[in-house]
């Protein structure tokens, strides 16, 4: 969507072997709250959740927002001690970015510190459904398919951007790229109006626009996508102990997917060479537990390198194609 709408002179073919509602991003909470990149500078980091966060405040303020799935959310994120860092570098991003009151930490009892904020939150399916149906309006192909070599596409395309999340792993050889295992629960608990996030990120509950999404775990290395009932209980006793009136939740469904984790984000670009022939790549994968938070910063990074490589291009093609 982010080439389509910078460089309209391009024409864009999405190919995936899985599309919403079958992706990891359809398993997100959505919610916008920056991930470590430990490799990634912090001024990139906060740049990208910055551009990210503009991006989706203006549609949120839009006639858009409820087909976008995109709406603010006010909570709070508690530690059980004061963190080194009480203002984190997006502090002055989210809106409304304070410490909590004393009075506000009562609810809390094993909480002495706490931060409360209001970001904005995607409904994943949503928010995807309406990004596809934005690429089909503009005239864009969307084809289902897998892809075991990057050159089975050599000469149908002028460049391949690669946003192919963990599955880089094997599509590109990328060793760095490991799954960290999130399961969460969707419930029916309507009641519930602010997120509830501990600072760790280990437990957090985020109301949304058609279902409270209660999480999570972060399994490192772990591939399993089947749901672990035991697990899912342990996120309900969790997320009871910090919002009670959570007892209470009915239609309770349970969601796994595996967060394509390595220590920085890839965004660059790279000439593949074989047998004399280049093919142009930009990559744009391994967003960890953060890409709804930095997606289209990281797009907007990936476009702009995707502009460096059809710029010798233009001269001699009408449209690129992508
Ligand atoms: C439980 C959980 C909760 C999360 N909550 C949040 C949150 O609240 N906020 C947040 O910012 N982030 C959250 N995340 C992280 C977020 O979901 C990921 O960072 C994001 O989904 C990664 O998106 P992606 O497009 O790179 O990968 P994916 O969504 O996995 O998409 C990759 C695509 O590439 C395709 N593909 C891969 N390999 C091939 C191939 N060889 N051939 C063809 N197609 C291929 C796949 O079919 C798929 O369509 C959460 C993650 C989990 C697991
Ligand atoms: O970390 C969070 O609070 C939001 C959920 C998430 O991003 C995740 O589970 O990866």
């Amino acid at each position: 969507v982010c080439i389509s709408k910078c460089l309209p002179q391009c024409s864009v073919t999405v190919i995936a072997d899985k599309f919403t509602p079958n992706t990891t991003s359809d398993v997100a909470a959505g919610i916008l709250i920056p991930h470590p990149y430990p490799d990634t500078p912090i001024g990139l980091q906060k740049r990208w959740f910055q551009e990210t966060f503009s991006y989706l405040l203006t549609i949120c303020n839009s006639a858009e927002a409820a087909d976008a799935g995109i709406h603010l959310l006010s909570g709070w994120q508690i530690c059980q001690t004061a963190p080194e860092e009480k203002f984190p570098f997006w502090a002055d991003v989210v809106l409304g970015f304070r410490i909590m009151t004393e009075a506000e930490l009562e609810k809390f009892p094993e909480h002495h510190f706490g931060q409360a904020f209001t970001t904005l939150k995607c409904d994943s399916q949503r928010y995807l459904r309406w990004l596809e149906s934005r690429l089909r309006g503009l005239g864009h192909q969307m084809e289902d398919r897998k892809i075991t070599d990057l050159w089975e596409l050599h000469g149908h395309y002028d460049v391949i951007v690669n946003c192919s999340g963990l599955g880089a792993r094997t599509l590109v050889g990328d060793s760095e790229l490991y799954p960290v295992r999130g399961q969460v629960l969707k419930v029916q608990a309507p009641w519930v109006t602010h997120f509830i996030r501990v600072g760790d990120g280990s437990t957090y509950i985020y109301p949304g626009m058609c279902s409270v999404t209660l999480g999570g775990t972060r399994q490192k290395d772990d591939w399993r996508l089947s749901v672990d009932s035991t697990t899912s209980q342990d996120i309900l006793n969790r997320c009871c102990t910090l919002e009670p009136s959570l007892k209470k939740a009915y239609g309770i469904t349970e969601y796994v997917g595996l967060r394509p984790t390595r220590s920085a984000i890839r965004v660059e670009k790279e000439m593949l060479l074989r047998n004399g022939s280049q093919l142009p790549v930009v990559h744009n994968y391994g967003h960890g537990g953060g890409g709804f938070s930095v997606h289209w910063g990281t797009a907007q990074e990936a476009t702009h390198l995707v502009e460096e490589l059809i710029v010798p291009l233009q001269g001699s093609l009408a449209k690129a194609k992508l």
